[in-house]
């Protein structure tokens, strides 16, 4: 029973073949299915039919985001808690989009839209009988999977609330103001990852990145070099969170939706006990190298 991982990121681009190109040249990730102004793509060693689809939009950011649930019968049951909770719940038809079953969609208390399914094709990776420990041809940063996703929004307690009490995430790491009385930052974790999904004090609604798993740091620093080889700049990075301790590499796809690849971390259970961040240590928190934001931290948002 339960969420068990971020399944699809669905991201609004301005220009879907410009963005095809970055996304499977410089990301490495793999085209599975194209249906009118959306593309649909996966990472290698992912084996369902897609985790990232572009849709093609006059402005950039996240159209929705979705967890993948463990049974179809899950839906029912989140169905009738998120509404008891006080938040309306619908139902997306099987096929709304290329390859995916039925699923449902509420709006977040910092007006994401989440989506919970469970039927989704699967394509598979190849790698299931006396497999090597990777594919041939991979191409550029090639992240064997999409990791978590970092939203801002106004009102940190109430999606804290919200995801702990009704979706039963775990809190990782939170970042509280230096009196502790108020939540600023919040970490939430399904799988055994620093986060598969935070919120951080903003703007309702925004995307602040999403980010594919890396398997090292040297993996972190060949992405970093593959960006610069193809004159795409870098936001931050090769540096390390202190929050999460993951390292990282923050930059950005063709339309400023920020990108990221992470490795590392800890491994978190259900039983962990969450770390705080103080305010005033927010630099270190997010940039531990270089101990201060930098300015587009706050400001590039989608
Ligand atoms: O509050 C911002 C901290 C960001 C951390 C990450 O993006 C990460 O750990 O992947
Ligand atoms: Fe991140």
């Amino acid at each position: 029973m339960g969420v068990m991982r971020l399944g699809v990121v669905e991201t609004r681009v301005m220009d879907l073949e410009e963005s095809l190109r970055y996304y499977t040249q410089v990301v490495g990730l793999q085209l599975t299915g194209r249906e009118g102004n959306r593309a649909y793509l996966k990472a290698w060693d992912e084996e369902d039919h897609h985790s990232v689809v572009l849709v093609e939009s006059d402005r950039p950011g996240l159209e929705h985001m979705a967890f993948k649930v463990r049974f179809q019968d899950d839906l029912d049951k989140f169905e009738k808690s998120i509404e008891q909770y006080g938040i309306k719940v619908n139902r997306v038809s099987k096929g709304a989009r290329m390859a995916e079953g039925q699923a449902i969609e509420f709006k977040l208390p910092t007006g994401h839209i989440m989506q919970l399914y469970n039927e989704i094709e699967k394509v598979g990776n190849g790698l299931k009988l006396n497999p090597d420990p990777w594919p041939d041809n991979l191409k550029g940063m090639a992240p064997p999977n999409l990791d978590h996703l970092l939203l801002t929004g106004d009102d940190i307690q109430s999606v804290t609330d919200f995801m702990t009490r009704v979706l039963d995430f775990h809190i990782s790491e939170q970042v509280v103001s230096v009196d502790g009385e108020q939540l600023i930052g919040t970490f939430l974790f399904r799988t055994n990852s620093p986060h598969d999904i935070a919120f951080i004090k903003g703007p309702d609604s925004k995307l602040h990145h999403f980010a594919f798993h890396l398997d090292n740091w040297n993996e972190v620093l060949r992405a970093a070099d593959l960006l610069t080889k193809n004159d795409i700049a870098l936001d931050i990075g090769p540096t390390r969170h202190g929050l999460t301790r993951g390292t990282t590499v923050y930059f950005f796809d063709p339309s400023g939706n920020r990108n990221e690849v992470f490795s590392g971390g800890y491994v978190p259970c259900a039983d962990f006990t969450p770390i705080t961040w103080t305010e005033d240590q927010l630099g270190k928190a997010i940039f531990y190298l270089e101990r201060q934001l930098n300015e587009r931290f706050v400001t590039a948002l989608t």
